[in-house]
């Protein structure tokens, strides 16, 4: 919505442009006036030095309107009123010049052109310019359509690397243009030659180029769809694989802020219409663009009065189509209604446990409602759209053929010139017509690219990694006055100015009620997010200025609810080491515990998991979890209740090979106190809070949380009972 005064400001602009507009006709038709009363008609000039005659007038034109419109015009530094001048003074001569080329119009034979035809120059002129304005500047619409515009103009962009393809295919273009421009030529050729004196030689000809123009038009074509689908493929390609690096950049908070369907389809759908929008609709945009003038140019050889009928329709479609436009309300909603449906199915284990699938069923009828009362919307709009369209071509043609039996009857036009004026005219709407739907379908495909661009031009909130990769390092960890806050509960912190360390090669327990800050601190260390306040160091120096491969090849986190790949159980256990040998692979599930229960799946470590480890219980992917942070050998394990699912002997044989490493740094997050009883240092926390820290003979001695928690878990309402 624009504000009062820029509104007034945009009308006063407008008002200085009308005025320049004006200054500048009635000086113009001033200056015909005078040129009509100084060069009389003069019939005995050859043609072309009545075109110089012409040129030298129409450039002095020039030069005084732009000359006055800087001087007189309100409106001084409006480069498009200057376009406009020039437009007008050289579209004459350029018009004039044009004709004069065309091999079946009357020789240009006097000096000032009748007044129809200047006064069609400026109305052409005018057109010309507004449509200019409308399309390429931000000056002739609202400023939503300059930023899809310029979003347009960015979309093609990304094409710029299949210059090769896209130029084969403008040349294919422009071919098939030629040859689809030359055929009614040929038609009503063909027409006035049985219709007045056959000749059996230029009959022939006719039916020969004819024939020669209609081949070419369907090859030429048919490489040219080729090469712009050529050019669709490559551009689909090369952006997904940008947005899928640019994706693989982000913080852990824009993939909670961003649900993956939307990000999906942000892939796959918003990118293919990005494509369509530039290779498919501009394909379709230049072939009419092309075809659109060639026909001009014959058109305006037949006759001008009825070129001038027809050219009427344009704007009038165009104010038509502006007013049909609800497409990307309809998509916004279909994309709501797939969300939803593909959020139900993921979530099914719990709608059916809570028995609440009829509530879901109502929930996704009221999606598809809104959906079909959208496309209901939509559809009256079209009916009426397509009735208005056709009362206005309808309309024209009557006006044209009643024009056309005018011409006729004063020997200004054949018989065979009208038909063939009729069926350029029938292509020429068609042309037009396709002109301003696709001018309107790429503004709207356009708005699927904004969604692109905006993930593209992401930049992640983390700060910049930093090239620290020492050949050694201690694993000593020093948590200093921090506070955090997620970035979608910025109210809440979630750690309060935590002070601790983490000793090097030593095994740290953080322990304490749910909600406690426990995982914070985990994700503080993985880099997930970046602390508010205060510092993590690594050995004495921010976390942050490690590189980012190094700090992840030291470190390794196994977390409550691990994520496995579909894929092999030897996939998942190296994926964090690809490529390394079947002996690690099975040296590190020895010690996850996990070797001998893969043995006894079907295919051993070639089996399946199936999606997200779904084919596994609990148990068994969280030891194939700690096989595959085993694997690497990282200096510092991180385990996030990493052991909670196993049954109690498993968790005893796991903690004791995971407590055992010497040199290795073991960060264990528990809420099972007896599980951190061996751990040489323990930090209570709660509610963001460091409570209390020491062993766990000092923690018991002081008699504190630690010792209130492990006694008498039940008197803490917040720590769960099962997990106890
Ligand atoms: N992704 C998140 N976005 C917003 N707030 C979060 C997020 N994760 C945790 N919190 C909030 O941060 C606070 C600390 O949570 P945290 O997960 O660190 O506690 P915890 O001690 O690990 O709990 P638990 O033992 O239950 O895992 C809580 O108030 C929690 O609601």
């Amino acid at each position: 919505v624009r504000s009062g005064p820029v509104r007034s400001l945009e009308l006063l602009r407008l008002s200085d442009l009308a005025t320049g507009c004006v200054v500048v006709l009635g000086l113009d038709a001033l200056l015909w006036t005078l040129a009509g009363f100084l060069l009389v008609q003069s019939e005995c000039a050859s043609s072309s030095s009545l075109l110089a005659w012409l040129w030298t007038f129409r450039v002095l034109s020039w030069v005084l309107l732009h000359s006055v419109v800087q001087v007189v015009s309100p409106v001084k530094e409006c480069p498009a009123l200057k376009r406009w001048v020039a437009t007008l003074c050289l579209v004459t001569p350029v018009y004039e010049s044009l004709k004069a080329m065309v091999p079946l119009s009357q020789a240009h034979n006097a000096a000032v052109p009748d007044p129809g035809k200047v006064i069609l120059a400026a109305l052409a002129s005018c057109l010309a310019c507004l449509l200019w304005e409308w399309v390429f500047t931000g000056d002739g619409r609202a400023r939503g359509d300059a930023t899809a515009r310029a979003l347009l103009m960015r979309a093609m962009r990304y094409s710029a690397p299949d210059y090769l393809h896209l130029g084969a295919a403008f040349l294919f273009l422009t071919l098939t243009a030629v040859c689809e421009t030359y055929m009614p030529y040929y038609i009503g050729k063909v027409v006035d030659i049985l219709s007045h004196k056959y000749e059996y030689s230029t009959f022939m000809w006719a039916i020969v180029c004819m024939g020669l123009f209609s081949l070419g038009s369907s090859l030429f074509g048919g490489l040219r769809g080729g090469m712009f689908m050529c050019s669709l493929c490559r551009m689909n390609k090369r952006v997904r694989h940008m947005l899928f690096q640019s994706l693989m950049k982000q913080d852990i908070s824009f993939f909670e802020e961003n649900k993956p369907g939307s990000l999906s389809s942000r892939l796959i759908s918003d990118t293919d219409k990005m494509g369509r929008s530039v290779a498919m609709n501009l394909n379709v945009l230049l072939r009419s663009v092309v075809k659109t003038v060639g026909m001009l140019w014959f058109m305006l050889g037949l006759s001008w009065q009825l070129t001038g009928l027809t050219c009427l329709e344009m704007p009038l479609l165009a104010l038509l189509q502006n007013s049909y436009n609800s497409y990307s309300q309809l998509q916004d909603s279909q994309a709501e209604t797939k969300e939803l449906a593909s959020e139900i199915i993921f979530t099914m284990k719990t709608v059916r446990s809570f028995n609440a699938e009829e509530n879901e069923w109502r929930r996704y009828q009221g999606s598809l409602e809104k959906t079909r009362q959208i496309r209901h919307r939509k559809g009256i709009y079209s009916a009426t759209h397509l009735l208005l369209r056709r009362m206005v071509t309808l309309g024209l043609k009557v006006l044209m053929l009643l024009q056309g039996r005018q011409l006729i009857a004063s020997n200004l036009l054949s018989m065979g010139n009208l038909l063939s004026f009729i069926l350029y005219q029938k292509d020429m709407v068609t042309n037009m017509r396709q002109l301003v739907y696709i001018y309107g379908d790429m503004l709207n495909t356009v708005t699927a690219s904004v969604k692109v661009f905006q993930l593209l031009d992401r930049k992640p909130k983390m700060k910049e990694v930093g090239h620290l990769a020492p050949p050694n390092l201690e694993g000593k960890i020093n948590f200093c006055n921090v506070s955090f806050f997620y970035p979608s509960r910025p109210d809440i912190l979630a750690l309060k100015g935590v002070t601790f360390e983490v000793h090097a090669g030593k095994m740290t327990a953080l322990v304490g009620p749910s909600g406690g800050g426990k995982s914070s601190c985990v994700n503080l260390l993985e880099r997930f997010y970046e602390a508010s306040e205060g510092e993590v160091l690594l050995d004495g120096e921010p976390i942050h200025q490690y590189q980012h491969q190094y700090l992840h090849r030291k470190m390794a986190m196994v977390s409550q609810d691990p994520v496995l790949f579909s894929g092999s159980v030897r996939h998942n256990i190296e994926y964090g080491q690809p490529g390394c040998s079947m002996d690690m692979v099975e040296d590190a599930a020895r010690r996850a515990n996990a070797h001998n229960f893969i043995c006894k799946l079907e295919q051993g470590y070639a089996t399946d998991v199936g999606e997200c480890g779904g084919q596994l219980s609990a148990g068994e992917k969280q030891c194939i979890a700690i096989a595959r942070a085993l694997v690497c050998q990282p200096l510092i394990l991180i385990l996030d209740e990493a052991t909670s699912s196993m049954d109690i002997n498993t968790q005893h044989a796991v903690q004791d090979v995971l407590a055992g490493k010497e040199g290795q740094t073991v960060l264990v997050v528990a809420h099972r106190l007896q599980t951190v009883e061996k751990a040489d240092h323990i930090i209570f926390l709660q509610d963001g809070e460091v409570v209390e820290q020491g062993t766990h003979q000092q923690l018991m001695e002081s008699r504190g949380q630690y010792h209130r928690l492990r006694e008498e878990p039940k008197s803490c309402p917040r720590m769960s009972e099962t997990k106890l």
